[in-house]
């Protein structure tokens, strides 16, 4: 037996698709959504994925802005060029790409970008409405697996889910989307105590740690959906957080990297894009692409 092969790259390339379709439709009504990324320093994955999202924001029809900042820009001009780009009624979407430069104080700044602006979902009022409930801009990554995640299994009610992973980008919001979903979510770290065994309990394990190879294939319950959120870069190329070569003899479905969780990333920034524009416009959510 081996595990279904979620194919994020083929996903993220249907919800292009569609988003496109629902961006031809708003530019008949004379509204074009844009999205602004700032990068601050020359980090080169930074440049690559920035460069992605940029070619992919105009694929599928959006304005696309990319404003480059040198790694010793002052706090103030940062500050300054996201005011302007919150008074824009041009602009729809602000992404700061993160990390920032080691002299920024990182959450003063994603909090100046205007809510309503805030395709990442990182702000406070975002984290807040999520955790609430209510209506918010969902962070990327998570709402990448959470479609995943649904497109496989269906209802989400009820199962077991472990996300191995506590940052507010990734495990944290993606453990309110499950639990949103009526799973039972278990939040575990690299401090839980016998995690092997509460992973093995899992019928949704999400890796989201940040280490290769980290989660082994007989900590994966059989027939489990196992969603791989790890981007490290190795001697072997660029890998998981999962054993994937052993996992996928037990798992039930996995999500290979690359081209699982993100090609699915950047696909969600557009869909938060879009959903931006139309509330900012006062049109209902597009269909499909809000949780
Ligand atoms: N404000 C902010 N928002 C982000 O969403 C954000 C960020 N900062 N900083 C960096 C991380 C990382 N991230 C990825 C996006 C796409 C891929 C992606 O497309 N990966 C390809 C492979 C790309 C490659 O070959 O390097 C894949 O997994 O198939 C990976 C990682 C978004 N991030
Ligand atoms: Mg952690």
């Amino acid at each position: 037996m081996t595990a279904h092969i979620i194919d994020g790259k083929a996903f993220a390339a249907n919800l292009r698709s569609r988003i496109a379709t629902q961006v031809s439709a708003l530019k008949e009504r004379g509204i074009t959504p844009g999205l602004a990324v700032v990068l601050v320093g020359e980090d080169p994955a930074s440049q690559v994925y920035v460069r992605s999202k940029g070619k992919m924001t105009v694929e599928v029809g959006m304005n696309s802005w990319q404003h480059k900042l040198p790694a010793d820009t002052p706090e103030a001009d940062l500050l300054a060029l996201i005011d302007t780009l919150n008074n824009d009624p041009a602009v729809n979407g602000i992404l700061v790409q993160l990390p920032l430069p080691g002299h920024m104080d990182e959450s003063a700044v994603i909090n100046s970008i205007a809510p309503e602006k805030d395709v990442d979902g990182f702000t406070l009022l975002n984290v807040g409405l999520l955790a609430t409930g209510q209506k918010a801009m969902v962070p990327c990554t998570p709402l990448g697996c959470l479609m995943m995640l649904r497109d496989h299994l269906g209802s989400l009610s009820g199962k077991r889910a472990v996300v191995i992973g506590r940052s507010n980008i990734v495990g944290k919001p993606m453990a309110q989307l499950l639990l949103r979903d009526s799973a039972t979510v278990t939040i575990a770290h690299s401090r839980t105590t016998d995690l092997e065994a509460i992973c093995r309990e899992a019928d949704i394990l999400v890796a989201a740690v940040g280490r290769a190879h980290f989660v082994k294939a007989d900590w994966i319950k059989p027939g489990a959906t196992v969603i791989d959120v790890g981007i490290n870069r190795t001697d072997d190329g660029l890998v998981g957080d999962v054993d994937y070569a052993e996992a996928v003899k037990v798992a039930g479905a996995i999500t290979p990297v690359p081209g699982g969780v993100g090609p699915m990333t950047i696909a969600c920034l557009l869909a938060n894009t879009l959903t931006a524009t139309a509330r900012a416009n006062g049109l209902p959510d597009p269909e499909g692409l809000t949780p």
